[in-house]
């Protein structure tokens, strides 16, 4: 991770129903991110905000039970346009969202890149929802089905026709809200997965290192999707579907400090940071401990 770093910021709020998380990626610039980065010697490109379509009805289509699938596809889109064209030149992508529904966009955007790219998906929610299971029809919760090619034809053919990850090159880490018909959609695509009884049980230290070497061995680039809510809401108040019992900031910060010494990572994205529901910035500055770590900030 010594490249040039290029970093977006991919506001769509609309795949979800809390106002706030548009203002996410100026909440983890205001943060000090660059200022960081910059310390570690990183050369940084702020492309600024990808512009998306910030306003939609907000209700259920009864034909898709979705809710703001155009204007959430049309955002995407332009995520996956400028993660495409910012990977082209040779930058480390770095996506500051928005909620999670972005993920869909710059999955497809890297896809351009890679034959068999592997996901590292931390986060509290599976988000292997699709409208006919989802129990509230916001697609933020869908976007790692559409990118394994589950769910409307519109999210799975975003960015370039089918599927964009092979299920079996993912890794969940730190699940404990999942869905009933999630917990199906798992099981019949052999997603590995590694609860938080499974993080207690086994330690942050296996289980990384263990998705590290699980994801070494068959891709040849792998994007982390960090969802803020994946850590403990202790650490990280300022998100709109908390859940308590997650990692805390320690086993977050040592996670990321594995990835950082792994190598392995050839993107990453941090998302659902919403300051409207936070205390002082705090989930935007956690957002930062955690990204400066995957690029090298050391305590000594
Ligand atoms: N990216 C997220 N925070 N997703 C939360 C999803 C919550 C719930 N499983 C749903 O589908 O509605
Ligand atoms: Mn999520
Ligand atoms: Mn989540």
């Amino acid at each position: 991770m010594n490249q040039k770093l290029g970093i977006i910021g991919a506001p769509i709020t609309i795949a979800q129903p809390n106002m706030g998380v548009d203002l996410g990626p100026d909440a983890i610039r205001h943060a000090d991110l660059v200022e960081r980065l910059k310390n570690l010697k990183i050369t940084i490109n702020d492309y600024g905000n990808v512009s998306v379509p910030m306003t939609g009805t907000n209700q259920i289509d009864p034909e898709t039970s979705l809710k703001n699938l155009n204007e959430v596809s049309q955002g995407n889109e332009n995520i996956a346009e400028k993660v495409k064209e910012i990977k082209s030149k040779g930058d480390f992508p770095l996506i500051l969202g928005g909620d999670h529904s972005i993920a869909i966009g710059t999955i497809a955007g890297l896809h351009h890149h890679y034959q068999n790219m592997g996901v590292i998906w931390y986060d509290a929610h599976p988000d292997l929802n699709t409208g006919q299971i989802s129990p509230s029809g916001n697609i933020h919760g869908m976007s790692l089905a559409a990118s394994i090619g589950i769910g409307h034809d519109r999210l799975i053919n975003l960015g370039g026709k089918g599927p964009k990850v092979d299920p079996k090159n993912v890794v969940i880490i730190g699940a404990r809200s999942i869905d009933e018909g999630e917990k199906e959609i798992i099981r019949e695509n052999g997603i590995k997965v590694f609860t938080m009884h499974d993080i207690d049980r086994l330690g942050m230290d296996y289980v990384m290192k263990n998705s590290i070497e699980y994801l070494e061995e068959q891709t040849d680039g792998v994007h982390l999707s960090l969802d803020v809510d994946g850590i403990d809401p202790a650490h990280t108040p300022g998100t709109g579907t908390p859940v308590e019992g997650g990692p805390s900031y320690r086993e977050t910060r040592y996670a990321m400090q594995l990835l950082h010494e792994s190598d392995l990572l050839t993107s990453v994205e941090v998302v659902e940071v919403n300051p409207l529901l936070d205390n002082q910035n705090k989930t935007a500055e956690v957002a930062v401990d955690m990204l400066t770590t995957l690029f090298g900030e050391k305590y000594l």
